[in-house]
């Protein structure tokens, strides 16, 4: 093994409560890190002292999957461009991650001088995009380019560009990335790299969890982003550009990023719904109903915002309630195992105490949540719990162990969401298979840590 190769991954992502409300920075929303990742390690190239340094990304599992800049680095004003080296391939993520982190340490000082060249191998979980087979081996290789290999769902890019930003603060920073400070530092640099490549200011949840791992989020105001000048084309811009860089950075965005888990015994059980849709055409359509839709449309949005703070608030104190009285919590969850959603709230009033309320309020809140999503449905015409999503959703909660289930995120044909007691898992599929043709039950779950630093040991084998 190479001892200079390190190796840093972040999560994929669900949106459980949220969808469309956490646009709007007054509302929480409740995201979940999935045990999906992306992985960067990072190997020094060994470079000629004549030449300039280079960054290359290469992510072997997909066709030409290889970017290569030269860093080129203004002696007066430090400002760093990075011409492409392969100039036909483009990867805005991957550009945007390096260009963001060597402006940011060069802002602040802190970038290694001389620069060494530095080569990133990308590799990413399979359940980032769809699959010949179920049998295919861990870091599946597809035979086509990134960009043409249908995506599940998850936040490949957000993972993608955390994972890259870690990696290039601990290279060329040498920044400990497990360190508070350097966790917020890491994170608004990879919401600026993010919105840069995508070219627009997003909600950033996707990004948050990547970083922070399972998360009550608040999202931060889009203007600290817009704020920021275009990239330079002079040097007195170069400059100017460095300085806002460094204190947009260093900033206090007042993101909410609490952390939070599905709690011990429950499991998320995701079900990839073979379809798909087009979540910027829908949040066009959700906002334009939003602002036209008067008082009924407010009324919904109201209702939402209230259901998603009652689920968030529910399954803290569930969380919480396990490990304060686990007896009675662990006997609720036997009798979860025994029966659908309408009947965990008729045993939650009737018995189980605390236990038993906050059990009820986690199902109620979920009808809420879905009432709710159906009147924005019908409102805005995006189709966000379509009538197929009702009738597979229905289905499900009736199923012994179920709590309930959502539409995550944007909703539409991508995706559903259960909140089921973990003993339950194998039967809830053995029911559903074959009755409902269009689910895919997935091998992910919960897996709450965001970015982190790997074992190169266990990567190793892979590359
Ligand atoms: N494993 C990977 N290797 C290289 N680039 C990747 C990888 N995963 C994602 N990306 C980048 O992210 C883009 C997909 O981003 P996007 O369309 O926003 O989807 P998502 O919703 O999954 O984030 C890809 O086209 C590519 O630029
Ligand atoms: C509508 C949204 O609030 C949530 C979308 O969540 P998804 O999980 O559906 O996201 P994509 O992976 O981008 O399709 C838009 C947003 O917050 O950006």
């Amino acid at each position: 093994m190479t001892p200079s190769r390190r190796c840093f991954s972040a999560p994929g992502k669900a949106l459980l409560a949220g969808g469309y409300l956490v646009l709007d920075p007054e509302n929480s929303s409740f995201v979940t890190a999935l045990s999906a990742r992306i992985y960067a390690v990072t190997a020094p190239t060994p470079s000629l002292d004549s030449t300039l340094p280079t960054v290359t990304v290469l992510s072997p599992q997909f066709q030409e999957g290889e970017w290569s800049y030269t860093v080129c680095r203004s002696p007066t004003t430090g400002f760093v461009s990075l011409p492409a080296i392969t100039p036909d391939r483009r990867n805005p993520f991957v550009q945007s991650a390096i260009a963001s982190v060597i402006n940011y340490l060069s802002a602040t000082g802190t970038l290694q001088t001389p620069l060494p060249s530095l080569t990133m191998t990308i590799l990413s979980d399979n359940a980032y995009h769809s699959q010949p087979s179920d049998a295919v081996p861990r870091f599946n290789k597809h035979p086509l380019p990134i960009t043409e290999v249908p995506k599940t769902g998850l936040g490949s890019s957000a993972a993608l560009t955390t994972s890259l930003v870690a990696a290039l603060l601990s290279f060329y920073g040498d920044m400990n990335t497990d360190a508070a400070e350097t966790k917020i530092i890491l994170h608004n640099l990879a919401q600026l790299a993010h919105c840069n490549a995508q070219g627009k200011v997003g909600s950033g949840f996707d990004v948050a969890c990547a970083v922070f791992g399972s998360i009550v989020y608040r999202r931060f105001q889009p203007s600290i982003i817009s704020s920021l000048p275009p990239t330079p084309t002079s040097s007195a811009a170069e400059a100017l550009y460095l300085l806002s860089l460094k204190n947009v950075i260093e900033a206090d965005w007042n993101v909410g990023t609490r952390a939070c888990s599905v709690p011990r015994r429950m499991r998320l059980l995701m079900g990839d719904v073979s379809g798909g849709s087009e979540t910027p055409a829908m949040v066009q359509m959700v906002l334009r109903w939003r602002k036209d839709g008067g008082e009924s449309a407010s009324a919904v949005w109201t209702a939402l915002g209230k259901a998603n703070e009652k689920l968030i608030a529910a399954m803290i104190a569930l969380g919480e309630q396990a490990a304060k009285d686990p007896k009675a919590y662990d006997a609720f969850v036997d009798e979860v195992l025994k029966v659908g959603a309408s009947g965990v709230a008729q045993l939650g009033h009737s018995n189980g105490g605390r236990t038993g309320e906050l059990f009820v309020q986690v199902v109620d809140a979920i009808v809420e949540i879905r009432h709710n999503l159906r009147g924005m449905t019908a409102g805005s015409g995006a189709q966000i719990e379509p009538v197929e999503q009702t009738k597979l959703l229905d289905a499900c909660s009736a199923l012994p162990g179920v709590l309930g289930g959502v539409v995550p995120g944007a909703g539409g044909y991508d995706a559903v969401c259960l909140l089921v007691a973990e003993a339950a898992v194998d039967a809830i599929a053995e029911q559903t298979e074959g009755v409902f043709e269009n689910v895919k039950w997935l091998e992910l779950r919960e897996e709450a840590t965001g970015v982190r630093e790997e074992d190169m040991l266990v990567i190793e084998e892979f590359l």
